[in-house]
């Protein structure tokens, strides 16, 4: 143990408290972490090892002594009847043995076993259930008291709000972990980056967000899970956790399948290794394993610390980290005009899959780690889905290395970049016709809840703003006179990629497939994820010993290979990963028609093959035009065309609220143009009201005021707004675009609607409910007269509505009641 005085101890505890209390109150409260797990873990081992030290420096309100969360304002806090702890947790297998051997003997050394599972990285929640009704839902708040989310809770489809089946306790208390699965994050993500929304860090604290949102609404479009863990209370009959388990799945709930009773702390590391890289396979993050003692009457002998169980401790997965090369930095430029740059990595296996770039943020990253070009880094995959840069080695850079100069004018477009007082991102402020900021706009514009045109996704639209045929929503009512010149326009997919200098690459694979003859493309795709891992200069070396496998042209493909590789010697020292600078693919086609260097220049100014190889006059013979083919990415045909075209066109047939959510004005999401739509009947009145008119709409704030003034205001969106008026889009409401109709069909009637709608959103069948006469009731009761059944309602609810002899009626029947 290091000596350390009175104190300086007392220095140090005050210092770990205060920095344990702030991330707990992030990591908690705001779901936001600033560190890493390890990092914060090492934080709170190091209090704990002083306060051993010096018992009497131990306050008792130690963030060791007590659980990091507490509860809300937002909810009602519910007392817990049973306390909620937190765990051991610890990252090294000599730790693990001597916490066993502590079980041992405080068992006296008779036999016990451990019940092993993965440590899901969510969110505690507890439920109690009495008479076989989920009648409340509690976080873990500060141990002894959390924030009732039980209406948040009911939404999550997998969890039973009512249980059917023999011997169930009149009252127990199960708990849980409640997650957001992997690939629903990633979709949320998706759907974020499409509208050029920032992202969201990692399921966990989207998963805690979510659970304290005050709209039930919202939450149950997040499709959050649960794993159960747990079963308390008085009379449930079992002594042990397996059976515990067992009753638990056959109740009806959710049991993550990946438990394991062990009988030896041998075969828990078993199951610990067995896991380390099997886990990412599983729908959500897992961070560890927790091992318990099994049995009941040996986990009463144990006993307690005041914060966690001696009968239990989690084995943490230490963040994996590798080392890695910075080949060079390029920069993203988001449909917001966000710059984000991001580090080009020589390839490394990581955490379960090959890691070749890494998120950089914004400058001030590139600065904290004094980035150099070349320079060896660490690279570490944590709780956050896109790995990161944790830091350089610095003893392995080169004396000559350059630092890495963040870039003043916008990759796509040219224009100088701008950074608003106290922002991290840089932002390009030519939202008109900054190629990827155009692109989100037309992207929303297209959009199936927007004007809904078939056929064109993200790379279409991308080659025809790309290619100079689409700035504007409006201009794609003007393709159908391009016709012509769309057939065998490039789609430039994937396959091509700019340097930090603004250099055209493309991809290694369509440079490999154009240089070679007879060698498919699927054989390359092969060949380069064998090769995953290796340098790019090593995977065209070894293409050559590939070659010779593929024994088809061999000389010739070999000699073209060779020739590759020393052209792009004579080009600056620019690299990405998996992409060749198309100038040194194009000089070995075109002859001498033109020098390297011009080639290579004018590739800075151009998108894609196409357009660099009409930049020149060249006089190609056919063999020369076929290599370049290949080269090129996919090209418009005929049958999308068409489709596209016809999309476009009945497009035009859009209500007025479609196309007012299309014009994509700041804050107006697809609720709010509806709302104003059926408010202000066409746009001429939405543009003439003044504030307090628009205030007047519920739902309507002062941010939303000023989006709309600020759209109005621009000239060049009242242009287009004319433009695509004279293109006979509905800039006006019509009268039976409105499903709420007055009348007296549910008269005194008491009426319930559940499940999902057609014609109606949540508030609107209310609303339509209440102009009908009828009074809306939230739940199942005999009190009830009518139910109106949406698609999925819930099947407990209709089971007790059946039992009460409720009439129950479709939507369409609603529909021709309230119409007739
Ligand atoms: N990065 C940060 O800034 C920061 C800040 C605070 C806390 N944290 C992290 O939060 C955790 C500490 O919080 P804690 O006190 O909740 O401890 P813990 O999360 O390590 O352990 C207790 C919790 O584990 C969960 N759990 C998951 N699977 C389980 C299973 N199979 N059986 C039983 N329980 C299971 C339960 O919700 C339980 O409440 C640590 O992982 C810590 O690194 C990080
Ligand atoms: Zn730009």
């Amino acid at each position: 143990m290091s000596t350390i005085s009175k104190p300086e101890a007392q220095k140090r505890i005050a210092e770990l408290t205060a920095t344990i209390n702030h991330h707990n109150q992030l990591y908690y409260q705001e779901d936001h972490s600033e560190i890493s797990d390890f990092e914060f873990d090492q934080l709170l081992e190091e209090l704990i090892k002083l306060e051993e030290q010096f018992p009497d420096l131990r306050d008792k309100n130690s963030p060791t002594q007590h659980v990091g969360g507490t509860i809300t304002k937002e909810f009602e806090t519910v007392q817990h009847e049973t306390r909620m702890l937190s765990l051991g947790n610890t990252y090294s297998k000599e730790e693990l043995i001597a916490f066993d051997e502590r079980v041992a003997k405080g068992l006296g050394h008779r036999e016990y076993s451990y019940f092993c599972e993965l440590k899901f990285d969510g969110v505690a929640i507890s439920l109690v259930y009495e008479n076989g009704e989920l009648i409340r839902a509690v976080t873990r708040g500060d141990g002894y008291k959390g924030d009732d989310v039980t209406a948040n809770v009911k939404t999550i489809k997998n969890i039973p709000l009512y249980l059917a089946g023999n011997n169930i306790p009149d009252k127990f208390e199960v708990r849980g972990e409640i997650f957001l699965p992997v690939k629903e994050f990633e979709k949320i993500n998706a759907e974020k980056d499409a509208k050029g929304e920032a992202l969201l860090a990692n399921p966990r604290n989207t998963a805690s967000g979510t659970l304290k949102m005050q709209d039930s609404g919202i939450v149950a479009k997040r499709r959050l899970n649960c794993y159960f863990y747990q079963l308390l209370g008085d009379e449930i009959g079992v002594d042990q956790h397996d059976h515990a388990i067992q009753l638990l799945e056959k109740w009806g709930f959710n049991i993550s399948p990946t438990y394991k009773n062990c009988t030896d702390i041998n075969s828990v590391v078993e199951y610990i290794e067995s896991w380390r890289e099997e886990r990412h396979t599983l729908p959500l993050d897992t961070d560890g394993v927790v091992l318990k003692v099994n049995d009941y009457g040996q986990r009463e002998e144990l006993g307690f610390t005041a914060k966690i169980p001696r009968w239990a401790i989690a084995y943490k997965y230490k963040a994996e980290s590798a080392e890695s090369e910075l080949m060079s930095v390029t920069y993203q430029v988001g449909r917001t005009g966000a710059i984000t740059p991001v580090a080009n990595l020589s390839p490394v296996l990581l955490a379960g899959t090959t890691v070749k770039r890494a998120s950089l943020h914004n400058a001030n990253e590139i600065k904290r780690l004094d980035l150099h070009n070349g320079d060896v880094v660490f690279v570490e995959k944590g709780g956050e889905i896109i790995p990161k840069i944790t830091a350089v080695a610095v003893e392995k850079r080169k004396s000559d290395a350059k630092p890495i100069t963040y870039i003043t004018h916008c990759p796509e477009c040219g224009t100088e970049l701008e950074r608003k007082e106290g922002e991290a991102k840089h932002f390009c402020p030519n939202t008109s016709s900054c190629p990827p900021q155009v692109l989100g706009r037309i992207e929303h514009f297209v959009h199936k809840r927007a004007m809904d045109i078939d056929s064109m996704g993200t790379e279409r639209i991308r080659a025809l703003i790309n290619q100079g045929y689409v700035e504007h929503p409006a201009d794609l009512y003007e393709l159908e006179g391009e016709k012509d010149h769309l057939l065998g326009l490039e789609i430039n997919a994937d396959q091509y990629e700019k340097s930090s200098d603004g250099y055209l690459f493309v991809s290694l694979k369509k440079a490999l497939f154009a240089i070679t003859e007879g060698i498919s493309l699927s054989a390359i795709d092969q060949y380069l994820a064998k090769t995953e891992t290796l340098e790019q200069h090593q995977k065209l070396q070894q293409f050559a010993a590939f070659i010779e496998e593929q024994n088809k042209k061999v000389a010739l493909n070999t000699a073209s290979v060779h020739k590759l590789l020393e052209i792009i010697q004579r080009l600056p020292h620019d690299q990405i990963e998996d992409f060749l600078p198309v100038s040194a693919v194009l000089s070995m086609f075109v002859g001498n028609q033109v020098s390297l260097e011009e080639l290579h220049q004018i590739s800075q100014k151009k998108n894609t093959v196409h357009d660099i190889v009409l930049a020149f006059d060249f006089g190609l013979v056919r063999e020369q035009e076929d290599k370049i083919k290949r080269l090129k990415g996919n090209t418009f045909q005929e049958g999308v065309i068409s489709n596209m075209l016809s999309g476009i066109e009945a497009s035009k047939e859009q209500p007025f609220e479609k196309v007012l959510f299309a014009l994509g004005i700041r804050n107006i999401g697809e609720n709010t143009a509806q709302l104003l739509a059926r408010h202000f009947k066409n746009i001429h009145n939405l543009q003439q009201a003044d504030t307090e008119q628009l205030l007047e709409i519920n739902g309507v704030g002062e941010t939303l005021v000023h989006s709309i003034r600020e759209f109005f205001d621009q000239k060049e969106n009242q242009a287009n707004i004319q433009r695509l008026k004279d293109h006979g889009l509905h800039f006006e409401i019509k009268e039976d675009d409105l499903p709420t109709v007055k009348g007296n069909a549910l008269e005194g009637l008491k009426v319930l609607a559940s499940g999902k709608f057609e014609h109606f959103k949540r508030d609107e069948v209310i609303e339509a409910i209440a102009a009908q006469g009828g009074t809306y009731l939230k739940s199942v009761s005999k009190n009830l007269d009518l139910i109106i059944e949406g698609a999925d309602m819930g099947p407990s609810k209709k089971e007790k509505a059946e039992k009460l002899g409720i009439k129950m009626i479709s939507e369409n029947e609603f529909l021709s009641m309230i119409t007739d």
